[in-house]
């Protein structure tokens, strides 16, 4: 499976709880991409760009793609065409769309230097998330609150998945 969101939603955190409880393993993009690139996420961002992070990103979700794993993506996987269409064209694979009220979410990434683009002021950081929400919808089979516990979340995703039997 695939969780896809906003900076803050909790795809890492859902994913990591996801894999505890399913006994199965996990990737996410955003360790993937330094390894990848030999630095790291704002070290990209500062030395090559936004544009360079994406291709990086894109090639991180292609080979992870491969993985029988959960996989936790960035923030912004959405916004490169090349990694969009990679998701829109996944069958079989449930995409899940983690979300919660914007001022949450801006709330939770304040704490983290890992996100250059979560540390604007909340007026821009608004004007992405907007920008981005049609995205994520499009590509969802599911959308789930994360304004409740890490728990009901993940297990909100469990029934989810034995009820489509996936
Ligand atoms: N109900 C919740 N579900 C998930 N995470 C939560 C919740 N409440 C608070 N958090 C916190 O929100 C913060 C951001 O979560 P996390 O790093 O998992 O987000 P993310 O979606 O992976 O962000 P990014 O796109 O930047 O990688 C963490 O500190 C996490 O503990
Ligand atoms: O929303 C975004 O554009 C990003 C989110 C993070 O997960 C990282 O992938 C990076 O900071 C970019
Ligand atoms: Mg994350």
């Amino acid at each position: 499976m695939i969780l896809i969101g906003f900076m803050g939603c909790g795809k890492t955190t859902i994913a990591n709880e996801l894999g505890r409880k399913l006994n199965k393993e996990v990737i996410d993009l955003d360790a993937v991409i330094p390894a990848i690139a030999g630095r790291t996420i704002p070290e990209i961002f500062a030395d090559e760009g936004e544009a360079a992070f994406r291709e990086y990103e894109y090639r991180a979700l292609k080979e992870t793609l491969q993985k029988d794993v959960i996989i936790a993506t960035g923030g912004g996987v959405v916004t490169y065409d090349k990694s969009y269409d990679e998701l829109k064209g996944l069958s079989g694979r449930p995409v899940f769309f983690l979300n919660a009220p914007f001022e949450d979410l801006y709330k939770r990434i304040q704490q983290d230097e890992n996100r250059p683009l979560g540390n604007q002021d909340s007026e821009k950081v608004r004007e992405l998330y907007n920008s981005r929400l049609d995205k994520y919808t499009s590509l969802a089979s599911r959308e789930v609150s994360t304004l409740q516990t890490v728990e009901k979340t993940a297990a909100e995703i469990i029934v989810y998945m034995d009820e489509s039997n996936l």
